[in-house]
């Protein structure tokens, strides 16, 4: 399966603690990320992740464009509800996206264990027959 883990600056140590906690079942899985997110993930565990750009210089948009390929099967995203962002924009088409496509989408650790603990017992393996049923353009 195909993973994004993306955090804003204050959920970063979260998602440390998540990536970490939960290392052993996401290395089993591609891992893609915004920039720092990425790169703060693999300073702290074994785990690779493929990482985008930063997410004020587009790597929700970039993630977002993998959505809309249909390649990608979970987000766990923890945001800042407190905290204005500048890419506001970039982070709700994003999220936009994950319910166009039916993407499974956390924005808080809550939810992200929940989906981590289906992931393990294998609950998302019908986004492997995705393909069959991914609309074409224009079919939506
Ligand atoms: O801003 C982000 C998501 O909207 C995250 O970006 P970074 O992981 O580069 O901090």
């Amino acid at each position: 399966m195909n993973i994004a883990l993306i955090a804003h600056d204050r959920k970063k140590e979260e998602m440390i603690v998540f990536a970490i906690a939960y290392e052993q079942v996401l290395q089993d899985h591609q891992l893609f990320g915004t920039g720092t997110t990425g790169l703060r993930i693999m300073e702290n565990t074994q785990l690779k992740v493929h990482r985008f750009m930063s997410g004020p210089l587009g790597g929700d948009q970039q993630i977002g464009a993998m959505v809309a390929n249909n390649e990608m099967d979970l987000i766990i995203f923890l945001r800042d509800p407190l905290m204005a962002q500048p890419h506001e924009p970039d982070i709700t088409a994003l999220l936009r996206l994950c319910d166009v496509m039916g993407v499974p989408v956390a924005t808080n650790m809550a939810t992200a264990e929940i989906l981590i603990k289906a992931l393990e017992r294998g609950d998302f393996k019908w986004r492997e027959l995705n393909d069959k049923y991914k609309p074409g353009p224009g079919e939506l």
